[in-house]
């Protein structure tokens, strides 16, 4: 758009609504709105401020008051004949009105911005049923993801994106202009095919976080439940005495390692689940199940909550010192030694033992956190492709060998001593190295140089079952291999 003086439309502009974009000098472009609710009176008056000029729509022309200074308040009727595009701020249910305007709607734009209160609510989409209701006239949805308060208020920064779909390519043309000049980004999702699609979008509460938050939170509560049976109800059946208390501190930070190690292990079993279906398929073009295409998609949430409760075991670990339990513990046993007058002998093996559980912890979360913030956008946007596949798995596998590793040396002997497996149960950071080595062994397999070939020749298109290679039959009949 061309700079220009702003027109007339200054002297009309209340104080509230001076242009902030200097639109051109030809007359100012007029949109109407139907429907001077919320989203039609904040949307009304950005585009004041943006330059339009704008007429409302609405069933009660009278109260012109109600509207953003500048503006104008007519008839459906009339306020139709004053503009080629109709931004509808109305509810889905109250369309029905205007197949009685169907007349003078004939040739408009219409512009969807609805939404519904549940996902697929109805069979078919918003803007569809408008487009049926009218079908003289060319339907956009757009406008939808946006805010009545954020156009208001202008915090439109996590929202600044605005999808357009719709037959008409023109029209759509027309709605990514108005967009443009709103300071928004319009994104062309399509044909109106797509407005389903768009419309659950808004609906949607972080949708790939769904997942790994519903996993996460059902292995906490689990892990939790068999914590609690085999150690406080446990205690208190045997021996009457009474652990309650640990479930404050003492259970959570065996739960959050435990969930930690499990979750990092479930972001690389899905690569491993691929691999092996490829080796098995011996092609990589036919479809991973759906299952695993989702999960792949959430693997980057799935290590964000990992490492998530990777910080909680690091913050409850640390309050360990100032635990009254510890504190009583260690201050009894001091003082049974001088009452004994025996001081324990320094016992080099368990000093290695708990610096060799330490150590890899550290190093563990260090890389762990690494891994975390190489997959923010602001960072992962300035490594290329390679560089990011190195860290994400390169790192992401150093991490879960030292994180494995500090979960196998804190068992040490625990593993074979009888007096942890209450009631044949095993200790819970056994079952949570269930899945890290099965991950590791299986990767240890997949690296070796025989399958690894294999795997690579697959990636890069080779086929097993293919007895006849791809032909491509050129123009002239020849056949090209
Ligand atoms: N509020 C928001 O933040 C957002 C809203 N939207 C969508 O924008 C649309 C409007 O939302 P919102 O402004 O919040 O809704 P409101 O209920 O505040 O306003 C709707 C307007 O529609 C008109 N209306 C109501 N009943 C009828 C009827 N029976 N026949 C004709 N017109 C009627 C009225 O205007 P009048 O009295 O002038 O006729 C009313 O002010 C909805 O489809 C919504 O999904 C989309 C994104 C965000
Ligand atoms: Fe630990």
């Amino acid at each position: 758009m061309e700079d220009g003086s702003a027109g007339p439309r200054m002297e009309t502009n209340s104080t509230y609504n001076i242009p902030l974009v200097q639109r051109s000098s030809r007359e100012n472009e007029m949109v109407c709105i139907f429907g001077t609710g919320d989203f039609g009176k904040a949307l009304g008056s950005k585009m004041l401020q943006c330059g339009y000029d704008v007429v409302f729509g609405s069933r009660s022309p009278n109260n012109a008051n109600l509207v953003p200074k500048g503006s104008e308040v007519l008839s459906h009727h009339e306020a139709a004949q004053r503009s080629k595009i109709i931004f509808l701020a109305i509810q889905r249910d109250h369309y029905s009105f205007l197949s009685r305007l169907a007349h003078a709607l004939q040739g408009k734009i219409l512009v969807d911005v609805s939404n519904n209160l549940k996902l697929n609510q109805y069979p078919e989409s918003n803007a569809e049923y408008l487009a049926q209701l009218v079908p003289g006239a060319e339907v956009v949805k757009a406008f939808n993801t946006v805010s009545a308060w954020a156009l208001q208020s202008g915090t439109l920064d996590a929202s600044r994106q605005v999808f357009v779909c719709g037959h008409d390519s023109k029209s759509k043309q027309m709605v990514m202009e108005i967009v443009r000049t709103l300071g928004l980004t319009p994104l062309d999702q399509g044909s109106l095919m797509a407005a389903k699609e768009v419309e659950n979008y808004p609906l949607q509460l972080f949708p790939m976080w769904k997942i790994p938050m519903y996993i996460s939170s059902v292995l906490a509560a689990v892990i939790f439940l068999y914590c609690v049976v085999t150690e406080v109800i446990y205690s208190y059946v045997t021996t009457g005495e009474d652990y309650t208390y640990a479930i404050m501190i003492a259970i959570p930070n065996r739960v959050f390692p435990i969930v930690s190690l499990i979750l990092l292990a479930l972001v690389y079993l899905a690569g491993i689940i691929a691999a092996i279906i490829q080796l098995y398929r011996g092609t990589k073009y036919s479809r991973f199940p759906d299952w695993l295409d989702k999960w792949m998609l959430c693997r980057k949430q799935l290590g964000l909550v990992a490492l998530g409760y990777a910080f909680l075991h690091v913050i409850y670990t640390l309050v360990i010192p100032i635990r009254y339990y510890v504190r009583w513990w260690m201050n009894n046993w001091a003082i049974t030694q001088i009452k004994n007058n025996a001081t324990a002998p320094f016992d080099p093996n368990y000093a290695w033992r708990s610096d060799a559980y330490l150590a890899p912890g550290i190093l563990g979360f260090f890389f762990y956190v690494l891994l975390g913030i190489t997959s923010l956008p602001s960072v992962s946007n300035i490594v290329n492709w390679r560089e990011f596949r190195f860290v994400q798995s390169k790192l992401g596998y150093l991490t879960l060998i030292l994180c494995t590793g500090h979960t196998l040396v804190y068992g040490w002997d625990r593993f074979i001593y009888g007096p942890f497996y209450r009631w044949h149960l095993p200790p819970a950071f056994v079952l949570s190295l269930i899945i890290p080595c099965a991950v590791l062994s299986l990767k240890f397999i997949l690296i070796a140089p025989c399958v690894d070939r294999i795997i690579t020749q697959i990636r890069q298109g080779w086929e097993r079952n293919s007895k006849n290679p791809k032909k491509d039959i050129s123009e002239n009949g020849k056949t090209t291999v």
